[in-house]
Order: structure tokens, then C-alpha cells, then sequence
């Protein structure tokens, strides 16, 4: 059969084009508020406008003194002169051999520059004895040491931690540019899928991709829409991804995507849609189907394997990338780890295996295949933490060797 777009090709030839799609799609901004800012991408660079800490305050509870008044031999004594409350205006500043009763986080009253500790002083009337002398500067946070103005804070691009957005609460903010997050519509297809808590007819089983999905997706900070499971049925198939291709950014599906009688989804596509390319030379995951809606909507199509393990590994391999490139995320960091066993691949295409991480003796990760490497082996993913990717081409892997993993 001759296609007019790509076909059996390379992953790394599958990820440019889903790279390059996602990157001619970028999702538009939003304004939010700082509550609802939080996991999206960011939109904008933030530069600070205000010093952190924005004045000279104390680190600890205890006294502010001027460390000059320190250096006579012994025990020095010196004059309690006022308090310094968190929240009050410096006070206006200490005379020679006084000092100031301050709590942490209070303006450092004028004159002084180090704090003694409450647990190192011992109060008599107004009269404060130094125990344990500190050094100069001691326990003063200074105006700007952590932020200065001027300073680049974020990228656009970082995804927004709870420690981001509080950095850019700490410069008064109240709101964010971000990236509107891509809304997603995930259909099981299947006649022979049921429901968990739906009594099982010989043939049948349930539905496990669908929680799958919705739990990747989750975990990337989406809010995925599950739609009813689709049957075998080219027209009732067609009907509902034509609504949802209308309504959604990106429809998910799994199954019906291979070359069965029943399966609908790659001559669908190629009628109503553009195919931007079907099938991938890896394991699992070999028929993922990647497409513009077309006639069917604006939505971008991402069809994976029906296989259990199939819908991790192009969860991975296509569906991640594809919405950290429509949000514009910066690149996630790639992890390694040591093989603890040796693999044979039993072909040359890239492989997704399963795999268990744990730190080495030596201190490097290790990381363990799960021999039950069958598509359809849903419980070695679960007792497993990694994808463990074998490149295509070389298929004999000693211990020891280095891979790349992906954490799910
Ligand atoms: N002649 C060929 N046969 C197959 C090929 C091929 O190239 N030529 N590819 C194989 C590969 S690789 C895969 S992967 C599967 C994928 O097929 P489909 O995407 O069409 O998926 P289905 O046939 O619909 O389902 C496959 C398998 O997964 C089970 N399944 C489907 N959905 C769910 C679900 N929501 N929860 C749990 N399990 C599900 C389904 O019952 C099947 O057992 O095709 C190979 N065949
Ligand atoms: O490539 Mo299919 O996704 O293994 O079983």
C-alpha cells in the first residue's frame, strides 16, 4: 500500500514531527491568578522588581547589637535601649553599648549589624549580658542577598513549582502569564471492553486504559474528559470524534488502531483527517497513529495501541512531549541508570521495557528489567518505576550498560 505521509518510521523521525506540529500549535496565554497558576507553564520571563530580603532583618530571636561594642576583654554588658518587632519600621537606632530586643524577621534598627542569640544572652532588669559573643555580622539576612532588582527570576517555559510561584508572590504579584493548558478527550474503543464493576461475559474484559490515561494525564497537571467507550462501529466511531474533534485540543484514543478488521481509526483518519505519520519502529507501541482532525475539527489526533503496556510507553514516547510542546515546556531532564541485568532485544526497533529503579552500592542507579516484557503485561508495569529505552539498532545489552529511563 502506497500513504502519502510517513509510515515505519524511525522514533526519533516520529518525535520531530510531533515536535514540530506541537510547536506550530502552541497553546495561547492566559492571566491567572497566582492560586491558579500553579503546575502550568509560564508564559512570560519574570524579572524582579524588589530586593529579597527587601531591608536588613534579624535571622533569630535575640538582641541587635553593634559588634564594636563587643570587643572588650570578658563578659560584655550591654544596655537593653527598646524592642524591634517583624512588621514595625526600623527603629531609629542604637547609642554605644546599647541594644535592641528584635524578633526574627524585624528590621535591623539603624546602627547595629549583628544579632545575639536569646538562648546566648542573659537578661537582668535592662541590663543584657553576652555569653557567647557572635561574630560580627552574625545572624543578619541583608537587604538583596537572595534577589536583587533587576534579577532574571523565571523563564517562560518553566513549569510553575509551588517554590516558583511563592518566588514570584515574594515580589507582590498577584497574577501570572501562563500557557492555557490543552483540554483533552480520552476514548477507549473496544466491543470487548466493560466497565470495572460491571458483571464480565465470556470474551470480555475491562476496561483498564481508560484510569491509565486519566492518571497519566492527570499527573502532567491536565484535566482530561473520559468519554464513553466507542464499539466497534466505523459510524458511531466517526460521529463522536467528529464532536469531540469540534470541542477538544487533543483527542487521546486507544485501540482499533492496528491492522484488524475492526480496526477503524487509520482509515478514518486518512479519509477526514491528515495523517502526519502511522507507525513507529518501536516495541510497544509500533502502530500509534498521529493526526490533524481535518473535516473531523480542529483537534489534533493522537491515536495509541490498545495494548496496556502499548498506552504507557507512546504515553511517553508521543503523548508527553506532544503536550509539553503545545504548552511550550521547557525540556524535561532525561535520567540514566546502570542495566543491573543484561537484555537481549529480540529485534532492532527502540524498545520501552519496564523496569525497577534503586540506588547501586556504589551510589549510581540501578536499574532492573522486568522480564515479562509482553505488551500486554500489565502487572510487570505496575511492580515496575521506569520505561527503560533501548535505542534501535544494537540489541545486546551487558550489565552495567547506561540507559536512559523514564520515571512514571
Ligand atoms: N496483523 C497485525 N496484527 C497486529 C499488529 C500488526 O501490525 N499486524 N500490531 C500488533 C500490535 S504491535 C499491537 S500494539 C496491537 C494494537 O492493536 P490496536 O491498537 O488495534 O488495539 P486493539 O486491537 O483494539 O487492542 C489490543 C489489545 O488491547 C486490549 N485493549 C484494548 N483496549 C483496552 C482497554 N481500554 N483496556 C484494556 N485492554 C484493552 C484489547 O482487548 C487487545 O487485547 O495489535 C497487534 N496486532
Ligand atoms: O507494539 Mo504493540 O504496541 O507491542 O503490542
Amino acid at each position: 500500500m502506497t500513504t502519502d505521509f510517513p509510515t515505519r518510521i524511525a522514533y526519533a523521525e516520529a518525535r520531530d514531527i510531533v515536535d514540530r506540529v506541537a510547536a506550530a500549535r502552541r497553546m495561547p496565554v492566559q492571566r491567572l491568578p497566582l492560586s491558579r497558576a500553579h503546575a502550568h507553564v509560564l508564559a512570560q520571563d519574570l524579572v524582579a522588581t524588589l530586593a529579597i530580603p527587601g531591608f536588613d532583618n534579624a535571622a533569630m530571636d535575640g538582641f541587635a547589637l553593634r559588634h564594636a561594642d563587643l570587643s572588650t576583654e570578658g563578659e560584655a554588658i550591654l544596655q537593653l535601649q527598646g524592642e524591634q518587632f517583624a512588621g514595625a519600621p526600623a527603629a531609629p537606632g542604637i547609642a554605644a553599648g546599647g541594644c535592641v530586643r528584635i524578633t526574627t524577621g524585624a528590621p535591623l534598627p539603624a546602627g547595629a549589624d549583628t544579632v545575639l542569640m536569646k538562648e546566648h544572652a542573659r537578661v537582668e532588669g535592662d541590663r543584657v549580658h553576652v555569653l557567647q559573643p557572635p561574630a560580627a555580622g552574625q545572624h543578619v539576612r541583608r537587604m538583596g542577598e537572595d534577589v536583587r532588582p533587576g534579577d532574571g527570576l523565571l523563564q517562560a517555559g518553566e513549569v510553575l513549582t509551588p517554590s516558583r510561584v511563592a518566588l514570584a508572590a515574594s515580589q507582590g504579584l498577584p497574577e501570572l502569564d501562563v500557557v492555557r493548558r490543552p483540554t483533552v478527550a480520552v476514548f477507549t474503543t473496544g466491543d470487548e471492553l466493560i466497565e470495572p464493576g460491571m458483571p464480565l461475559a465470556d470474551g470480555q474484559l475491562y476496561n483498564s486504559n481508560r484510569e491509565q490515561l486519566v492518571g497519566l494525564l492527570r499527573a502532567d497537571g491536565l484535566d482530561p474528559v473520559a468519554w464513553p467507550t466507542l464499539p466497534d462501529d466505523p459510524a458511531q466511531v466517526e460521529s463522536a470524534l467528529r464532536h469531540a474533534g469540534e470541542a477538544f485540543d487533543l483527542i487521546l484514543t486507544c485501540g482499533g488502531v492496528s491492522a484488524g478488521e475492526k480496526d477503524y481509526l487509520p482509515a478514518l483518519l486518512q479519509r477526514r483527517g491528515r495523517v502526519h505519520f502511522w507507525k513507529t519502529r518501536m516495541k510497544p507501541g509500533m502502530p500509534a497513529l498521529f493526526a490533524d482532525g481535518g473535516t473531523l475539527g480542529p483537534a489534533l489526533f493522537l491515536c495509541l495501541p490498545g495494548n496496556p503496556v502499548s498506552v504507557l510507553a507512546t504515553y511517553h514516547a508521543f503523548a508527553r512531549p506532544l503536550l509539553d510542546g503545545l504548552q511550550g515546556r521547557a525540556p524535561r531532564s532525561s535520567w540514566r541508570a546502570r542495566l543491573a541485568s543484561p537484555w537481549d532485544k529480540r529485534h532492532e526497533r527502540l524498545e520501552f521495557l519496564r523496569g525497577r529503579l534503586s540506588p547501586g552500592d556504589d551510589g549510581t542507579l540501578q536499574v532492573e528489567p522486568n522480564p515479562a516484557d509482553g505488551s500486554h503485561r500489565m502487572r510487570a508495569a505496575a511492580d515496575s518505576d521506569v520505561l527503560i529505552v533501548l535505542e534501535e539498532g544494537a540489541r545486546h545489552y551487558p550489565p552495567g550498560t547506561v540507559v536512559t529511563v523514564l520515571p512514571y
